[in-house]
């Protein structure tokens, strides 16, 4: 099992020898657990650390009691219901919310959401069992009040099954599914953040390669009408994790061979797992969370895909370990290091936690970034003006041009992420005491923002419906909540560690699609779902034509 092997590298890299001394049958995980010294490798790092803001005290005696806060009452029969269940209420009801506003039971979730709204107000209140009701808002001004008050105590909940799967199978000192916890917590992110964000520029070049493999793969299963093939997303996933194989591992994985990756290398094998994570992932958030008390066919799927997950990355994480003891006896430095070394060249965090990073990383960061490329490429079809104006820009542009600084390539990202967001719900659990459209919420509340409502209010976007960039380029957004109406990447300490490099990457990507095709959808409308994992609408049958300058 890996995990053995986890803590012979770790052994070895304390003794900086390549022989262990420990009986490896006698090292339990317990032991990782109680190190928690453990300095993998030790060595001077030149991370700087920024504290997040600090809590403000609660202000204002004036508020409304909690209990007062209006919400549907039906809900509050169904939650006498979950009460005679252990555990369950709350996270029920945000599994409930999740799926509705994923249209799993075939609802619209917009409406759904909006007529909440519609009918209690802008805060509401959904009875959960134990005591721990689920506060939904909507309102830029009250995602303000929440985010700019988080502190590094906050955790978020989400994606459970995930969650019970790392517990069960790793011993991690500070890290779950996609929600870093702990006193330690700014010190940790910047572990991770840092390499991500700093050193974005310098993944540009070999992301410039993946592109072109990419369209090269494009090329090979566009048919004669120079469209691509429904499944056209499973490629942008296969571009998506391959630069993630690269930035996180220095690694070609081949998902973009041009005949195809090969099922049984380390990159098809990821692939699969990956794509059946998701489904697994999917079903046990989105139904009846019977997996919490019994093996069903989703938790074991979920489990057995995690696991080959696991195993692929634990070669890399090996090697990492391996080259980076290596590297301390030749005295080499560590300035072009890939992500894994950075995370483990750090004493705080255990290879278990990188793993869980990793995992985070493969699943949850390559499909937001997928997701934004596949509704971006139909945006920029069905505006044909939009597409000429990016042409344009790019043709002024070399393509060694940092990415993230053209204006309007930049500014087709974040509007069709404020039209579909790939996370439309952000959810936090209180840290503190707030007062709210003057109701008093409790510390501890779990609180979910309906941050996609307020991508169509007008009062925040003219013409909210329409696709059009400039009004990220014009002063048109000058509104004091602005900020908080659409955020794609979260907000605050806790928001997205990726974004420069998610914005490089779909930079690069649109730049050499652009600069040499014209890009058409001739089918109806497309959406992506809302769920954890948005799927298109419809197959994703773009047509490609070569421009004739
Ligand atoms: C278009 C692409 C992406 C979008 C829209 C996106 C969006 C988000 C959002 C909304 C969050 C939660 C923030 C919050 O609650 O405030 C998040 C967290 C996170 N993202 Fe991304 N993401 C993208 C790409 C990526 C990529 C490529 C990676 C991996 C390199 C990544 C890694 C992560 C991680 C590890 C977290 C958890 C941070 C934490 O727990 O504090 N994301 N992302």
């Amino acid at each position: 099992m890996w995990k053995n092997r986890v803590l012979a590298l770790v052994q070895q890299s304390k003794n900086f020898s390549f022989s262990t001394r420990r009986n490896l049958q006698q090292a339990t995980a317990v032991e990782i657990k109680d190190s928690k010294k453990t300095n993998l490798l030790d060595t001077n790092v030149y991370l700087s650390v920024t504290k997040p803001s600090t809590v403000q005290p609660l202000q204002g005696t004036q508020a409304v009691a909690y209990d007062d806060i209006p919400g549907p009452l039906t809900l509050k029969v169904v939650a006498k219901f979950w009460e005679i269940i252990p555990n369950v209420g709350t996270e029920m009801t945000i599994s409930l919310l999740y799926s509705l506003m994923s249209g799993s039971f075939g609802v619209n979730s917009k409406s759904v959401l909006k007529k909440f709204f519609d009918r209690y107000g802008p805060i509401v209140k959904l009875h959960g069992a134990m005591g721990r009701d689920v506060v939904l808002l909507s309102r830029p001004e009250h995602a303000r009040i929440i985010l700019d008050q988080e502190n590094n105590t906050l955790f978020r909940s989400c994606m459970d099954s995930l969650d019970k799967y790392c517990r069960e199978f790793r011993v991690c000192k500070y890290i779950e599914p996609f929600s870093i916890t702990g006193v330690d917590w700014d010190t940790i992110i910047r572990t991770i953040e840092e390499p991500t964000e700093a050193t974005v520029f310098k993944h540009q070049r070999r992301v410039e390669e993946i592109c072109d493999d990419f369209i090269q793969r494009m090329l090979m299963v566009r048919n004669t009408q120079e469209e691509v093939p429904n499944d056209f997303k499973t490629e942008i996933l296969k571009w998506s994790l391959e630069c993630l194989s690269h930035v996180t591992l220095n690694k070609n994985l081949g998902f973009l061979n041009p005949e195809g990756v090969n099922i049984t290398s380390d990159g098809g094998r990821l692939l699969t797992s990956i794509s059946t994570t998701r489904d697994a992932l999917r079903r046990c958030e989105h139904g009846v969370h019977l997996w919490r008390f019994l093996e069903t066919p989703s938790w074991k799927s979920l489990v057995n895909n995690c696991h080959d997950i696991d195993d692929i990355l634990f070669k890399y994480l090996e090697n990492a370990i391996n080259c980076i003891r290596d590297k301390k006896m030749k005295n080499a430095n560590f300035k072009e290091a890939p992500t894994i070394e950075y995370m483990l060249l750090k004493e705080k965090l255990l290879p278990d936690d990188v793993m869980t990073i990793l995992l985070d990383m493969f699943l949850v960061g390559a499909s937001a970034t997928t997701h934004t490329v596949q509704q971006l490429l139909y945006h920029l079809s069905k505006n044909t003006r939009c597409q000429i104006k990016v042409h344009e820009e790019i043709s002024k542009h070399s393509i060694d041009t940092d990415m993230r600084k053209l204006p309007y390539l930049q500014a087709c990202i974040k509007e069709c992420q404020r039209i579909d967001p790939p996370i439309s719900i952000m959810n936090r659990v209180l840290s503190n005491d707030v007062i709210i459209h003057h109701y008093r919420i409790p510390k501890g509340t779990p609180v979910l923002f309906a941050t996609h409502l307020n991508n169509f209010r007008e009062e925040y976007f003219e013409d909210a419906h329409k696709f059009k960039p400039e009004r990220w380029i014009s002063s048109d957004l000058s509104s004091e909540y602005q900020g908080y109406a659409t955020i794609p990447f979260g907000y605050g300490p806790k928001s997205c560690m990726a974004k420069e490099l998610a914005e490089m990457e779909i930079g690069m990507l649109l730049y050499q699609i652009y600069k040499r095709f014209r890009v058409e959808y001739n089918y109806g409308e497309l959406k992506g779902s809302k769920d954890l994992f948005s799927s298109p609408s419809r197959p994703l049958k773009f047509r490609f034509v070569e421009r004739k300058y």
